[in-house]
């Protein structure tokens, strides 16, 4: 079972009851904050024996006192026959008030503890503690899997409304719940009496009358060398009874002392168990210290947020579920297609493979990667894997790889389709890892590895071309991923630039449309984007969305692209023909890879043409003056300098340290952005060595040319792209 399926699952039944052990938990908080306010604190290092001498004086017949988890005094006493228990100033000795183990209602600790259910309950608590544990060590394992390493931990977490919350509430509060529920767990074995906490039995111990008086309390050498910092309880003497003893007690172990000489006649150590239980006890409850109460009330109460937002996570998943129609039995199938997915939209891709080749004729299986096989019918196998976190499995087939490589091999061709994003430094690494193994193992291939780059698809049915090649059968594989939540957006601004070689081109803004919490909550409408992310948009007339690089963050107000007339182009055709206050349908796609993380470092910024985007986007958020180094090419400044005027101004503010500009169509422009950078070759150096961060944008031939420039650029200081690269300092989006 995959450690998401017990996270899942344990969530969704026992979360409900972990739910309400939270929020009593959290109302229990409330107690030492309480207490630590109700009394003064005696000093840590006032002797034991001149506390007792202070309280002798001012309340009569005293038997017990007390040193509070809060570091307050409790002093138990009898007036006449009359029990009473008193707060007591440690300064003077003198009652402060009464004393009362709690102020909250007996039943929020009861359902705390026992579900209000007496001792089956108790089992029942100790059951939903472990099941907490179990969750938390599945909440570890699955939140560094989708950050992609200890690394990477702090991240900006990306997706849902309902992720966002699960994720970031689990990267503040999981240690603090982990610990929780196993100091609850250490608890809970005590009470169970599944640990004895001490098999011992008292010593028989008595004082020895001798005919002398009672030695008083503060000239007992034990406890005038017993700070009450240590002290737990401190028992007097019974005055009827002439052969008993003080007995104290302290986190150390407890002893007795004869009343009459003031010897220590036994002590007994603290047991290891005992100690243990102590420390779970504070570390559970915050009882010694008000400040860590406040932690774990807040802790308690975020269970209910995870829970919540756990529950709209798992059913949004549910509609994205894999339903594969017209599945034909593992021991009938002549082709068995394995899938490897996290988001689902790779099973879009099998379901429309698995159409093609039955309409064929063929008899189709589908199943997920962790059950590949061959059977004695199976004539081909496809392999359809996207790669998650830094190259990793998507987690439902995190064995898969090894599974495989213990299979006896046929000789049954298995060929491997990868699923991934080229913004991540290991694109489609999973996919790879699964084809050099079948390769390794000697598995033949129909085809060799392809790796379908952003759910691309034209490169899918591109792939389908050649696949029906090498079946010799006809096949078509025409898909269109099934697309997120749209949001309508309305153009409120244009600034239009005549471009080169009769291609307009448009700055675009549209407004970010206001939408509900509830709706922002179950993943619906816009999600919040950062510049470099991309927005697709729907052209009217066809269902496949086209991407565009965003020159603006959400928190700027508004959603801002760079849009160049492509020759027959559907979609920039149709966006350079709005007017402001006309409408499109898009959605936002998260571009992690690409994305800046907040940092003083240097910022190189190199980019051509309409690529300039995502750059200018980096720019205007750049409240935080850190050193951004912009690299434009363009062709002719009087018709294709895009954000001109906003790049001189972000100039001036500081936003911008250092603009270098090149056009290749007029005399005199510098060239290309390479040969700006190679010209540039000594300050490049100079932020490199500084940390520099490098973010890339435009066509792949410029990308291409950029690339080789840098690594001519490093290479003194045996540096490359691709080192940049490994160490996520380099990252280029390319279109
Ligand atoms: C959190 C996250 C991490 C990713 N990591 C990688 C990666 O390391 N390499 C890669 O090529 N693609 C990566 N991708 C892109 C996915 O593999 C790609 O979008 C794929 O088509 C998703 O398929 P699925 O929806 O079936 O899971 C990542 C996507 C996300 C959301």
């Amino acid at each position: 079972m995959s450690w998401k399926v017990i996270h899942r699952w344990l969530g969704l039944t026992v979360g409900t009851l972990a739910v309400v052990l939270g929020i009593t938990g959290s109302v229990l908080a409330i107690d030492p904050v309480q207490q630590a306010w109700q009394a003064p604190v005696a000093p840590g290092d006032l002797p034991v024996a001149m506390l007792v001498e202070r309280v002798t004086r001012s309340v009569p017949g005293v038997e017990e006192i007390r040193r509070l988890p809060s570091g307050a005094i409790a002093v138990f006493s009898f007036a006449g026959d009359q029990p009473q228990a008193s707060y007591v100033d440690p300064a003077d000795g003198k009652v402060l008030g009464a004393w009362q183990p709690s102020a909250l209602p007996r039943w929020v600790k009861n359902l705390h503890r026992s579900l209000l259910l007496g001792d089956a309950g108790r089992w029942g608590a100790a059951g939903i503690a472990l099941a907490m544990a179990l969750l938390c060590v599945s909440a570890l394992v699955l939140l560094l899997r989708r950050m992609g390493g200890w690394q990477r931990l702090a991240a900006r977490v990306r997706g849902s409304l309902a992720q966002r919350i699960h994720v970031v509430t689990g990267r503040v509060v999981l240690a603090v719940l982990c610990l929780t529920s196993l100091t609850a767990l250490t608890m809970s074995a005590s009470t169970l009496g599944l640990v004895a906490l001490d098999t011992r039995t008292e010593p028989e111990v008595l004082s020895v009358v001798t005919g002398k008086p009672d030695l008083p309390g503060a000239q007992l050498a034990t406890l005038q060398s017993l700070a009450v910092q240590d002290l737990r309880k401190l028992n007097f003497p019974g005055a009827t009874d002439p052969e008993d003893t003080w007995k104290v007690a302290t986190a150390q172990g407890q002893g007795w002392i004869d009343r009459y000489s003031g010897q220590m006649l036994a002590w007994q150590d603290a047991t290891l168990a005992q100690r243990v239980y102590d420390w779970a006890v504070v570390l559970h409850t915050g009882e010694a210290a008000w400040p860590w109460a406040v932690v774990l009330g807040l802790v308690g109460a975020s269970v209910l947020l995870f829970w919540l937002s756990g529950v709209v996570i798992w059913w949004q998943a549910r509609r994205l579920a894999p339903h594969i129609t017209g599945n034909t039995p593992l021991a009938q199938a002549d082709v068995l297609i394995f899938v490897a997915s996290e988001g689902g939209s790779t099973w879009g891709f099998a379901q429309k493979l698995q159409d093609a080749l039955s309409q064929g004729g063929h008899r189709v299986h589908t199943s997920a990667l962790e059950n590949f096989q061959t059977t004695a019918t199976t004539r081909q196998v496809f392999v359809l894997a996207a790669t998650y976190g830094e190259g990793q499995a998507p987690a439902h087939a995190s064995h898969a790889l090894e599974h495989i490589a213990k299979l006896n091999v046929s000789a049954v061709p298995v060929t491997v389709l990868g699923f991934g994003d080229r913004q991540f430094p290991a694109f489609c690494a999973f996919a790879e890892a699964l084809d050099r193994t079948l390769r390794a193992r000697g598995w033949p291939a129909l085809l060799p590895l392809e790796c379908i780059h952003q759910q691309s698809g034209q490169q899918f049915a591109r792939w389908g071309i050649a696949l029906a090649q090498a079946l010799n059968e006809p096949l078509v594989l025409e898909h269109v991923p099934r697309l997120p939540p749209t949001a309508v957006l309305t153009l409120i601004a244009r600034q239009d630039y005549p471009g080169v070689t009769g291609q307009p081109t448009a700055i675009l803004r549209f407004a970010w449309p206001s939408q509900g919490l509830v709706t922002r909550l179950r993943g619906h409408g816009l999600a919040r984007f950062a510049a470099g992310d991309l927005v697709g948009i729907v052209p009217p007339g066809s269902a496949v969305p086209r991407y565009y690089s965003l020159a603006s963050g959400w928190e700027d107000g508004f959603l801002e692209i760079c849009v160049r007339q492509m020759p027959g182009g559907l979609c920039s055709m149709h966006l350079l023909g709005l007017q402001v206050g006309d409408s499109i349908t898009a959605f936002i796609r998260t571009n992690p890879g690409f994305s800046l993380p907040r940092t003083r470092r240097p910022v190189l910024l190199i980019g051509a043409g309409t690529g300039v985007a995502p750059l200018v986007g980096f720019i205007r958020r750049n409240d935080r003056r850190s050193p951004m180094h912009l690299y434009f090419g363009g062709r002719d400044p009087a018709r294709d300098f895009f954000f001109g005027a906003e790049i001189q101004r972000w100039l001036g503010e500081g936003r911008l340290a250092t603009l270098q500009t090149v056009f290749s169509r007029v005399p005199d422009g510098g060239g290309y952005v390479q040969d700006a950078l190679r010209r540039d070759a000594e300050h490049l150096r100079g932020w490199v060595v500084q940390g520099a961060i490098v973010r890339v944008c435009g066509s792949r031939a410029m990308a291409q040319g950029v690339a080789e420039a840098l690594d001519a650029v490093l290479e003194p200081l045996q540096l490359s792209v691709a080192a940049l690269k490994a160490k996520e300092r380099y990252a280029e989006d390319i279109f």
